[in-house]
């Protein structure tokens, strides 16, 4: 029988002794564990990255050199947690920085780039990865050889869905590794790939594409994407390739840790695991209901007896029963929501309030947080401790604009403030231009991205005679920099280089818009040149994911509402440019209150969490899947220690509300 020593020596045995907290038994067990595979799944805020950190602060203690401590997490902000936790414990700066805590990509990247030779590129995001799934889409079509033609549905060129549906398998069996895995090497047919679950053109289009990436080379990649460097780590430890010396790997390793472990997919097991062919002290915690990520393979099994199953590890499980985040008020409505056993140890109350909002005037949404933030600045509490966790981003173009005139500082996490959003960007240039007032930016790196704006929706061929020997990128790059030093020629930028080289279809719509804004007034002046514009289509040009395109429209819709209170264009024009200033000039006076997406904060807490829009279809939102969507609700309420305010539409609230609350 495997018996803690933790229990037998008792907590008297650890030497490290935090500051602000006193550890619980729980706690001291873990921190105090000799046994060499801990596994702890809890609830969302009780003491999991904390432990964590208690564990590395125990060892150091001990004599572990920090830099023999490897942590490794999912995401940044997951980083982040856990090296806030470590300060908070009492960890000495110097300290903490010392402690190895990675991402597994970046993990993946410093190991990959001693075998990679020359760096290779980072592709970041779908739009800068499209050319080249579009040239494995060609090779499918183009391919002599294939053998079930008849089955293959190409797509036409310039549809971004096919994109977006591509980019989410290519995640999708990178994380899973299915092809890799899956013992039937042979050519990939339709009745393997329908066994698999996949389409089958977009899993002839899955290899064409890793053909191109590696450019002919197993071992070099031409490029990566976002999270290819864990897939090809992954693939070179399963095919038993990695060499046995290399100078990345961490040999001198002695604690391996893996915070917010529902985040796991295969091809981080994969690493993980073979991490942990070595003798080292291992220790992973994780909720399995906080998984947010399963399109990209996370899966709750392994919190499971994967590691045992696929290794010679023994698991020693221990628990963190209680909550220290919320009170028994928060635990229990987390019983009801999650249906599953959630208690408190907290010494502080936490207050759930739950608000009904109109769709405009003095109870609408935003007016109400803006209410209940005022309350929370009159009580003298840190605005850095007021996070309000939006769903979608576009709802905060409201909030944004209602902080502002509240003369609220924020700063936006997970997303950018809507006046920096690209297609707002190009509203304004539009405006910029009718107004002739592009002077009064008076950012030049605001100038910039409304001139790139341009460039970016409407695709626009620069010409200039006698630098022809230039790329049109290097055109471009002159081009913005003239007018962002230079904003009296934005007019003539227009007229002679966008309204010139764009498709003349295009050319049209925009004059046609520049005219509205020139001469129209009223309240409806935004939504007629975002119409005669069709947003929806340049959005659809430029952005791969239906999301996305949707935030396009959706946080125009929001700007028109904006517009609606101003006499004329130029004067709302005005208004975003005195907006901008006021965030800057209120961020660099305060911290101010958070305005960030729930992914973006998992890990993190705040004195007050407030969750504005919670109606039918905006959350859960109508696209994801429930599970999913019920996690991140989960989620977001549970970053709360002291108030969670809740907002729900009068008349559409959320069901999760009522599931919640009880009522
Ligand atoms: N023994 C303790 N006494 C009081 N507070 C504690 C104790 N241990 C941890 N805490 C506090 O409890 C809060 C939640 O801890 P932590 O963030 O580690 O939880 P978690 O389980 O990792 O949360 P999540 O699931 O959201 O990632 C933090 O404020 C932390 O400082």
């Amino acid at each position: 029988m495997s018996v803690s020593v933790a229990t037998q020596r008792g907590p008297q045995a650890a030497r490290f002794v935090p500051r602000n907290i006193t550890p619980t038994e729980e706690q001291l067990a873990i921190q105090n564990a000799t046994e060499d595979t801990v596994l702890v799944q809890a609830n969302a805020g009780a003491a999991k990255t904390t432990t964590l950190a208690l564990r590395m602060a125990e060892s150091w203690t001990r004599g572990v050199h920090p830099a023999q401590c490897l942590a490794l997490t999912y995401t940044d902000e997951a980083r982040e947690a856990l090296r806030a936790a470590l300060a908070k414990i009492g960890v000495p700066a110097a300290v903490v920085r010392q402690f190895g805590v990675e991402t597994f990509e970046s993990f993946a990247r410093s190991v990959l780039r001693e075998l990679d030779g020359a760096a290779v590129p980072l592709k970041a995001d779908a739009e800068a990865l499209k050319s080249s799934v579009w040239e494995a889409i060609d090779a499918v079509a183009d391919n002599e050889d294939e053998r079930w033609r008849d089955e293959l549905v190409i797509p036409s060129m310039g549809d971004n869905g096919t994109i977006e549906a591509f980019l989410r398998v290519d995640r999708n069996l990178k994380g899973r590794m299915l092809l890799d895995l899956d013992e039937d090497d042979g050519p990939t047919t339709p009745e393997h790939a329908a066994s698999l679950g996949y389409d089958y053109t977009l899993m002839r289009v899955f290899k064409a594409y890793e053909r191109i990436r590696r450019g002919g080379h197993a071992d070099h990649p031409v490029f990566r994407g976002p999270f290819d460097a864990t897939y090809d780590l992954a693939r070179l430890i399963l095919a038993k390739e990695l060499p046995a010396r290399l100078d990345a790997w961490p040999t001198g390793v002695k604690m391996l840790m893996v915070d917010e472990m529902h985040d796991m997919n295969q091809a981080m097991h994969l690493i993980l695991a073979k991490l942990l062919d070595a003798k080292r002290f291992f220790c992973g915690v994780g909720d399995v209901d906080q998984v947010i990520y399963s399109a990209a393979g996370a899966d709750a099994r392994f919190l499971g007896d994967e590691l045992e199953r696929t290794g010679n590890r023994r698991i020693k499980r221990y628990t963190l029963s209680a909550s220290f985040r919320y009170d028994a008020s928060l635990a229990k409505a987390v019983t009801r929501f999650k249906a599953k056993r959630c208690t408190s140890a907290s010494t502080h109350g936490t207050v759930i309030g739950t608000r009904a909002y109109d769709d405009g005037g003095e109870m609408s949404c935003e007016s109400l947080v803006v209410g209940e933030i005022r309350k929370w600045k009159t009580a003298r509490r840190k605005l850095s401790g007021f996070a309000v966790l939006l769903r979608h981003p576009h709802q905060s173009v409201a909030l944004e604009n209602a902080l502002l005139a509240a003369d609220i500082a924020y700063t936006t996490r997970g997303f950018d403030s809507y006046l920096m959003r690209p297609e707002i960007l190009l509203i304004r240039g539009l405006l910029a231009v009718a107004a002739d007032r592009f002077t009064s930016v008076d950012d030049d790196r605001t100038r910039r991205r409304v001139v790139e704006a341009f460039a970016f929706f409407c695709n626009v061929r620069i010409a200039a005679a006698g630098q022809e020997h230039l790329t049109q990128h290097e055109l471009l790059e002159l081009a913005v920099s003239a007018v962002a030093d230079n904003p009296v020629i934005l007019a003539d930028f227009f007229r002679n280089q966008v309204l010139r080289g764009v498709d003349p279809a295009l050319a049209r719509r925009l004059t046609a818009a520049v005219h509205i804004a020139r001469t129209e007034t009223g309240p409806d002046l935004l939504a007629k040149v975002v119409e005669v514009l069709r947003m929806d289509l340049l959005a659809a040009g430029v952005f791969v994911e239906e999301a996305r395109r949707e935030e396009v429209m959706g946080n125009l819709r929001g700007l028109a509402q904006s517009a609606a209170r101003f006499a004329t264009p130029a004067d709302f024009f005005q208004s975003l440019n005195d907006a901008e200033a006021k965030q800057r000039s209120l961020r660099a006076a305060s911290s101010g209150v958070v305005v960030a997406d729930v992914a973006s904060v998992k890990g993190l807490e705040f004195d007050h969490v407030a969750m504005p829009y919670l109606r039918q279809g905006e959350f859960p939102g109508a696209r994801g899947t429930s599970l999913e969507e019920e996690n991140l609700f989960y989620v977001g309420m549970t970053r709360a220690r002291e108030v969670l305010s809740l907002y729900a539409h009068r008349t559409q609230p959320s069901p999760f509300v009522a599931r919640m609350t009880g009522k």
